[in-house]
């Protein structure tokens, strides 16, 4: 019996309720949020991206492969440029990084955000200009801060005492002056997954404003000026819908702001919100267009500096997954269709928790749809899962497929390109997937496919 068959199984999709339940015309159709803006279903059924179907695509490069739509991240860009023209939008490259993205990132005229010593060594091998860029994270090394100080790495986000102290010394030795900004726990529960919540207090990243430390780092760089700081840093989490999150944070951290000012006489003339804009991964996610989310927070600034009576200063955000994650699609090959009995159909796929590890480590949802061609097969209750020897490998945790998917068929699932690439693994020695960017008509693959030589490569044994 297919599962489709089985009636029990709806059960399964709990509160999502008969929204979820399609039929075979939804289950061809594409809906907007979650596709890159060329991507559409030709005639024959297939889809394609940026003018090339996904049938030529799989033949040039294999499968698994994340299809990057150069259009689409590039329109992001500029939304984003544009609905924040007032501010600087640092991408942030834990998302997805490479050199051609760097690349766009420079020729939209944003700004980069790198957390290590290899995502600077990318930026910097882009040429990209050093001044536009920000060095974030917890435990920066003297090596990584030596070299953020030798580029001119335009600010660096120091996030502990010790980091101040070892950079404080740095610039001391090199008489360099480094514009830092203080990473800033303002104790907000972001409505997200607790893994990708980051502004609570019981956490690693930052510097607690309740517990009085924020100010104290503030204090702290003002009173040596050795470092040059500009400002104040909150990153609340990421995949958040809710802006009432932002609006807690903008108040507090402007009110840290407020008694800077008042204990020093320094107003401190940036702001960063940080990133954490939610996409749709599924049809129940609505996200915020960039302009509306420009308009909200910048009320909320606005507002909260008039309360607090400070100059408003200029506003920073960091997004990445909301510029490169809705670009990207992974086109797979199915292998195997199995129908477990009265419970599901697992539909494998030549790839897994290795290029997509999301679903296994927050639980995250998924879509997909059948890519190489039209079916009008009844909707079949699926789990797309992977190859690899885990029973978590799980892709997508619930989606309707035609009843017919079958071996050789292509599976293409939507939002890949914020942090799978990027948080892709070798598990069970299987090689990356590439990265191949597609534009009018013609693609180019800009991260190669990784290969067993290149596994091998590293076993010196
Ligand atoms: C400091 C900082 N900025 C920006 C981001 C980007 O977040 P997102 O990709 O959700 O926009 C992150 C990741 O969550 C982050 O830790
Ligand atoms: N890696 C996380 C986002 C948090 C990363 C940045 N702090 C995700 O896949 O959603």
């Amino acid at each position: 019996m297919r599962a489709h068959e089985a009636g029990a199984l709806h059960g399964d999709l709990g509160s999502r309720g008969p929204a979820w339940l399609r039929t075979p015309e939804d289950v061809n159709a594409l809906v907007s949020p979650l596709w890159p803006r060329t991507v559409r279903r030709t005639e024959a059924g297939s889809l394609e991206i940026g003018g090339v179907s996904v049938a030529d695509l799989a033949a040039d490069y294999g499968t698994p492969a994340y299809l990057l739509d150069e259009e689409d991240l590039r329109g992001r860009c500029r939304d984003f440029a544009a609905a924040f023209a007032d501010a600087d939008v640092y991408y942030a490259g834990k998302s997805f990084l490479c050199k051609a993205v760097v690349r766009v990132v420079e020729e939209e005229g944003l700004f980069l955000d790198v957390c290590s010593g290899g995502e600077l060594a990318v930026a910097l091998a882009a040429g990209f200009p050093p001044e536009r860029m920000g060095f974030h994270g917890n435990n920066k090394s003297v090596s990584e801060l030596s070299r953020a100080l030798e580029a001119g790495v335009g600010r660096i986000i120091v996030d502990s005492f010790q980091e101040i102290a070892r950079l404080t010394e740095l610039a001391r030795r090199t008489g360099k002056r480094p514009g830092v900004l203080v990473r800033v726990t303002v104790g907000v529960e972001a409505h997200t997954h607790e893994f990708i919540a980051t502004a609570h207090e019981d956490q690693k990243f930052g510097f607690s404003l309740a517990g009085g430390a924020a100010f104290a780092a503030a204090a702290q760089i003002i009173d040596e000026g050795v470092l040059d700081l500009r400002g104040l840093h909150s990153h609340i989490g990421s995949q958040i819908f809710d802006t009432s999150g932002f609006e807690v944070a903008a108040r507090r951290i402007l009110e840290l702001q407020a008694q800077i000012r008042d204990a020093r006489g320094v107003e401190l003339p940036e702001l960063d919100l940080g990133g954490g804009f939610g996409i749709a991964y599924t049809t129940q996610d609505d996200p915020s267009a960039p302009g509306d989310l420009a308009k909200r927070i910048n009320k909320i600034v606005e507002s909260e500096c008039e309360l607090a009576s400070l100059r408003v200063p200029k506003l920073s955000i960091e997004p990445g997954r909301a510029i490169v994650g809705p670009s990207v699609f992974t086109l797979y090959e199915v292998g195997t269709v199995k129908d477990v009995d009265g419970i599901r159909t697992y539909v494998s796929v030549d790839g897994g928790m290795s290029d997509n590890i999301r679903t296994a480590l927050y639980d995250a949802s998924y879509s997909a749809t059948l890519a190489n061609r039209r079916s009008e097969a009844e909707p079949m209750l699926a789990r797309v899962v992977g190859k690899h020897c885990e029973a978590g490998d799980i892709v997508v945790k619930d989606e309707f497929l035609p009843a017919d998917v079958q071996p050789g068929d292509f599976i293409a699932v939507p939002g890949t390109g914020a942090y799978c690439r990027s948080m892709a693994s070798n598990y069970n020695h299987v090689p990356r997937p590439p990265v191949v960017a597609v534009r009018d008509g013609a693609a180019r693959v800009i991260v190669r496919r990784e290969t067993e030589d290149d596994l091998l490569a590293l076993d010196v044994g």
